[in-house]
């Protein structure tokens, strides 16, 4: 029987035992990293064909446990486009999923029938435990985890290592390289790392990692769409080994440590203004909030700037956090930017179950 438990659909048998404040979780066993979900999001579209060199050259034990490499949307990718009919990440709904398909069927929602009986089924116990969805934003939002429970404990402590690699690497030196002598190694990657929670019921979650047990999104930013940047390239890299290498720390059954972290949780999203008649945006971004992504807006503080010049000021009550600032894909989508409330969340410590 499976039932809604803190990972979401779980079999009764691997609920979390807690024991001395301690929770033990089902190790993890298979995942999947998939690029161009969005066809014109170019980092992964290159990394996953990186990653099967890797594995072709190395073979399979590079990993610690057997990665899928999944190109999402090849249709998309081959015309460059974030989607030919209808955005993928929109269609991981269990309501789209058990759609039945006719030759009027959208192509992503076929895509996203086959995907899921590939890494899911969504909701199962057969489901794939990781699937790390790589993509790109053209707002300057470094490197943002994007997932939907903050109970998910795999998840919540995949992101405080995350954070904790990326965002200060000097504190995982191996051994005591020095400092300046980094140039002597490959470029050590440091951006802002945080994390985004969408808080939807899993049946409801509409993007593709949804699918599995423990499903995350890297979104790296700014990169504009169709084109690769190296230090992007560089970023996306190292955040699909720093989460490899967690997998590798968990699976080895050592206690990892609990801890405070900071998420900021999805409240709502907010629109250009527009023209009545042609809903064309009547502004743009204003240049005091472009690239500043999770800063705190107050009251008055300026969101937009009309085309004949006025300023168009934040006023709501509660001071939030805006993220995905002029992300170019989200004009169709009538979305700005999104605000978000920050929060901080004690994660337990957690054991990889050894049975
Ligand atoms: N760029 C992604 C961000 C996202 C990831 C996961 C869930 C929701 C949104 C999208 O719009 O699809
Ligand atoms: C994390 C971003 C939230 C996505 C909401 C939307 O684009 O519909
Ligand atoms: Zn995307």
């Amino acid at each position: 029987m499976l039932i809604q438990g803190v990972l979401g659909w779980q079999p009764v048998s691997e609920l979390p035992r807690r024991s001395m404040g301690l929770i033990t979780l089902p190790v993890i066993r298979r995942m999947a990293v998939c690029g161009g979900t969005h066809g014109n999001e170019l980092t992964g579209v290159y990394l996953v064909p990186e990653l099967e060199r890797q594995r072709r050259e190395k073979g399979d034990t590079l990993w610690p446990v057997p990665v899928t490499t999944v190109l999402s949307n090849p249709r998309a990718v081959k015309e460059c486009k974030r989607y030919v009919n209808k955005d993928l990440n929109r269609c991981f709904t269990s309501a789209i999923l058990s759609s039945p398909v006719t030759d009027t069927t959208p192509y992503e929602v076929q895509r996203a029938q086959e995907l899921n009986s590939m890494l899911g089924p969504k909701g199962t116990a057969d489901a794939t435990d990781i699937i790390c969805d790589l993509h790109n934003t053209t707002a300057n939002m470094g490197l943002t985890v994007i997932s939907y429970s903050h109970t998910n404990w795999v998840i919540m402590h995949i992101y405080k290592y995350l954070q904790a690699r990326l965002t200060d690497p000097r504190t995982w030196l191996l051994d005591s390289t020095c400092i300046n002598c980094f140039s002597s190694v490959e470029k050590i990657t440091k951006v802002p790392v945080r994390l985004i929670l969408l808080n939807i019921p899993i049946c409801d979650a509409y993007s593709l990692e949804s699918v599995a047990k423990h499903g995350i999104s890297l979104e790296v930013g700014p990169q504009p769409h169709g084109v690769v940047r190296a230090d992007i390239f560089n970023v996306m890299k190292e955040g699909v080994n720093v989460v490899l290498d967690w997998i590798q720390h968990f699976n080895s059954g050592k206690v990892i440590e609990g801890a405070e972290v900071d998420v900021f949780m999805f409240e709502k999203s907010v629109d250009y203004p527009r023209d009545t008649e042609t809903q064309n945006p009547l502004a743009v971004i204003h240049p005091q909030l472009q690239d500043q992504d999770f800063c705190l807006l107050q009251r008055g503080d300026p969101l937009f700037l009309t085309f004949s010049g006025e300023t168009v000021g934040y006023d709501e009550e509660e001071p939030l956090h805006p993220f995905f600032i002029n992300e170019a894909a989200y004009y169709e989508k009538g979305i700005a930017f999104h605000l978000a409330r920050k929060k901080t969340l004690v994660i337990p410590n957690i054991q990889a179950k050894n049975d």
